[in-house]
C-alpha cells in the first residue's frame, strides 16, 4: 500500500480480512504515523478507531523496499502528490508488477488518469492495470457499514482474483473491464461534489441539488463516451453510484469543501480547514485542460473551474448555470 491517508487505512483494513497481515506491506510519509502504527496500532491521523497489527518492518517510509516485496502495488496517495510520492522509483522496480489504483484523481501537469500516467511513465503494461472504485468512503468502512466497491481491469479474472482480497462481511465486490471510463467518472464526480457543496452553501435546496446531479451524471456520460466509447451503463454504481454518494453524503470531502467555497471561504482557507484532500480542486483544472482536447459540452464543469481558478463570484456563476440545465 502507498500512502498513509484515510482510504490506503481502510483497504488495509479490507485487505487484513482476507490476507495474512503479513503479507501486507505499507509506506507512507510520515515517520511519526509510522512510530505510532508500530506501538498503538492505530493510524493517529486517519481513520483512528482502525486496529492495524502489521509487523512492524512492514510499515516503513522506504519506498523501493516496501515496493520491491509486492505483487501488487496499491497507489493510494492524492493524485496531485502522487509523483512526487514515486520520485525514488524506476520502471525497473515496477516491473512484473500489478499497479492498482485507489485513486480518484488526475496527475497535475501531465493531465493523465493515473493508468496512463503508470503506462507511459513506468511501461506498465494496460493488462497489468487495475482500478478501485465504487461508492465507498473510508469512513463507512471504518464502521463496517455494507459497501460495494468496482475492480476494473481489462483482464477481467486479474480483476476477480484481486477483488477477492477485498470482500468482507460488509464489502461486496464487482468486477469491470473499463479501465477507463471508471477512472475518468471517478475524478468528474469529485468535480460534481465540489458543485454540489458550493450550491449548498449558497443556500439551493435538495430539488435543486437533484436537477444538478441529473445534469453531472449526463456531463459524466458524454465525456466517457467522448473519450472512451465502448457499451457501458452510466447507470452502475461505479459511475452513478459513485456520484451520489459523494454529491450527498456528510463524509465527502469534495462536498465539504464545495460547502465552504459556497459559504464565503477562499480556496486556502477552506483547504486549510480540512485535515484531508478534495480531489475535485485539482481535478477542475486538470479537466479544464483535458476537454480542451475533447470539446465536451460540461456547464457545470466549467462553472467550477471558474469559481476556482478564475475568481469568479459563486454566486453569479452558479446563477449563470441555472439557466442551462435542465
Ligand atoms: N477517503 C475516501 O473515502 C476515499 C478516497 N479515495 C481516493 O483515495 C486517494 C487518497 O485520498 P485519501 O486517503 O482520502 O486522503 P486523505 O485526505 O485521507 O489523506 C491525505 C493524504 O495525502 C497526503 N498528503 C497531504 N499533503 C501531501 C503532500 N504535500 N505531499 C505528499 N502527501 C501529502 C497525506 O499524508 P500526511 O498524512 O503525511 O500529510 C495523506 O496520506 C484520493 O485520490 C481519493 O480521491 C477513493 C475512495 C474513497
Ligand atoms: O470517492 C469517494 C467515495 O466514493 C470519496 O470522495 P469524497 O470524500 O469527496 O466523497
Amino acid at each position: 500500500m502507498i500512502g498513509g491517508g484515510s482510504w490506503a487505512t481502510a483497504i488495509i483494513k479490507m485487505l487484513s480480512d482476507n490476507i495474512k497481515e503479513k503479507e501486507i506491506y505499507w509506506w507512507m510519509r510520515s515517520t511519526e504515523a509510522i512510530a505510532h502504527i508500530q506501538k498503538y496500532h492505530h493510524n493517529p491521523n486517519y481513520l483512528s478507531s482502525v486496529e492495524i497489527r502489521l509487523p512492524e518492518n512492514h510499515i516503513s517510509d522506504n519506498i523501493k523496499e516496501i515496493i520491491r516485496q509486492a505483487e501488487y502495488v496499491v497507489l493510494n496517495v492524492p493524485a496531485a502528490f502522487l509523483k512526487e510520492s514515486l520520485a525514488e522509483v524506476t520502471a525497473e522496480d515496477l516491473k512484473g508488477k500489478k499497479i492498482v489504483s485507489a485513486i480518484k484523481g488526475i496527475v497535475p501537469d501531465e493531465n493523465q488518469i493515473i493508468g496512463e500516467f503508470m503506462h507511459d511513465k513506468y511501461q506498465i503494461p494496460l493488462e497489468d492495470i487495475l482500478v478501485i472504485s465504487g461508492p465507498c468512503h473510508a469512513e463507512e468502512v471504518a464502521l463496517e457499514k455494507l459497501s460495494y466497491i468496482t475492480i476494473a481491469s481489462m483482464n477481467v479474472d486479474t480483476a476477480q482474483n484481486f477483488a477477492k482480497l477485498l470482500n468482507t462481511r460488509s464489502i461486496k465486490t464487482n468486477v469491470s473491464d473499463d479501465i477507463f471510463g471508471t477512472e475518468y467518472a471517478a475524478v468528474l464526480k469529485n468535480i460534481y461534489a465540489v458543485a454540489s457543496g458550493i450550491c449548498h452553501g449558497l443556500g439551493y435546496g435538495d430539488n435543486f441539488q437533484a436537477v444538478l446531479i441529473s445534469n453531472a451524471i449526463r456531463e459524466i456520460n458524454s465525456f466517457v463516451n467522448a473519450v472512451h466509447p465502448i457499451t457501458r451503463d452510466i447507470m452502475e454504481s461505479a459511475y452513478l453510484g459513485d456520484l451520489l454518494v459523494t454529491a450527498y453524503s456528510q463524509f465527502s470531502r469534495n462536498r465539504t469543501f464545495g460547502n465552504m467555497i459556497g459559504k464565503g471561504y477562499t480556496v486556502k482557507s477552506a483547504q486549510l480547514e480540512m485535515n484531508m484532500v478534495a480531489e475535485g480542486y485539482y481535478a477542475a483544472r486538470c479537466m479544464h485542460f483535458i476537454n480542451k482536447k475533447y470539446k465536451v459540452e460540461m456547464p457545470i464543469s466549467r462553472a467550477v473551474y471558474a469559481i476556482l481558478y478564475e475568481k469568479h463570484s459563486p454566486q453569479i456563476e452558479m446563477r449563470l448555470l441555472t439557466e442551462q440545465l435542465n
